[in-house]
């Protein structure tokens, strides 16, 4: 690679309209931790900050083609993987990270926008669960991938640990609230470690779980190590909520800004 060339990362994600979430989140984390973002699209949802109004899932041979066609030409060097679609996306992507194609494998496993849309569905989620690095559920996916209420601290570590009982290496569970702080927590494969960051009062939280997995891969895609990575992540979307905090980008739940340092 030559001088200044930014390292890549590629996201396998459903695009939202309104970009708020999704694919648009995800390369606009990418751009913004100087990273070349590359993607793969799995759905086309209609959507904006009110909500998901339709969901069109692409055909899994297009999706296998657009990771195919970005791997062989470019130096993925981080993969995050959210909305995947229906289970046969799922088996595509799973069998790329069994033969190993897929580094610094991100899983954001969605399930539900926060308008409640279904966006995913467990049997979609849980095979590629065993070849992520990390998993990034918020408390609401880590209460349905382990089937018990995710929403004290202590459920939060006690839920990270179980989810890598299914084979992911490490698990951070996001979304909790605790004596002002936005808290996640996280089992490395070793130990508990809570994050903590000041909570940033806002309606406009739209795609927040998004662009923390993306920023996470791309950290990582710079080389940090995962610990590294995951407080330079939420540094960022701390900032890009703060950044937004005002803004009014339609009538729902808007956006972070992806560009506020
Ligand atoms: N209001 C807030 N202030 C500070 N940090 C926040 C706030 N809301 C979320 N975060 C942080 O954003 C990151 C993403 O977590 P969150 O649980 O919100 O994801 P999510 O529910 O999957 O998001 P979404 O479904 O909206 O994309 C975490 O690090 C979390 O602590
Ligand atoms: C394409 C797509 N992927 C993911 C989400 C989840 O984000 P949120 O929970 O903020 O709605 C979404 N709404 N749309």
């Amino acid at each position: 690679m030559s001088a200044g060339t930014p390292p890549v990362a590629l996201t396998v994600a459903g695009s939202d309209s309104g970009a708020g979430a999704g694919i648009q989140a995800d390369l606009k984390a990418f751009a913004a931790q100087r990273v070349y973002g590359t993607s793969a699209i799995t759905a086309i949802t209609a959507q904006n900050t009110r909500g998901v109004v339709d969901v069109h899932p692409l055909p899994a041979a297009v999706v296998g083609a657009q990771i195919d066609a970005v791997l062989d030409d470019m130096p993925v060097a981080a993969v995050k993987i959210g909305m995947l679609g229906g289970a046969d996306v799922a088996a595509e992507v799973a069998a790329r990270a069994r033969d190993g194609l897929l580094p610094n494998l991100v899983l954001d496993p969605v399930l539900y926008a926060t308008s409640g849309h279904r966006l995913g569905a467990l049997a979609v989620v849980e095979p590629v669960l065993p070849y992520a690095l990390l998993v990034t559920p918020n408390r609401d996916e880590a209460s349905a991938l382990t089937r018990t209420p995710v929403d004290t601290v202590a459920e939060m570590a006690a839920a990270a640990r179980a989810i890598a009982g299914s084979g992911a290496r490490c698990v951070v569970v996001t979304g909790g609230a605790e004596d002002g702080d936005a808290v996640d927590v996280l089992w490395t494969g070793d130990e508990i470690r809570v994050l903590r960051s000041p909570w940033v009062p806002t309606d406009n939280d739209h795609g927040t779980g998004c662009t923390f997995s993306a920023a996470v891969a791309a950290r990582l895609a710079h080389g940090d190590d995962l610990f590294t990575a995951l407080d330079r992540a939420k540094r960022y979307v701390a900032a890009g909520l703060a950044g937004a905090r005002l803004w009014k980008v339609g009538g729902g739940r808007g956006p972070l800004d992806h560009f506020s340092f």
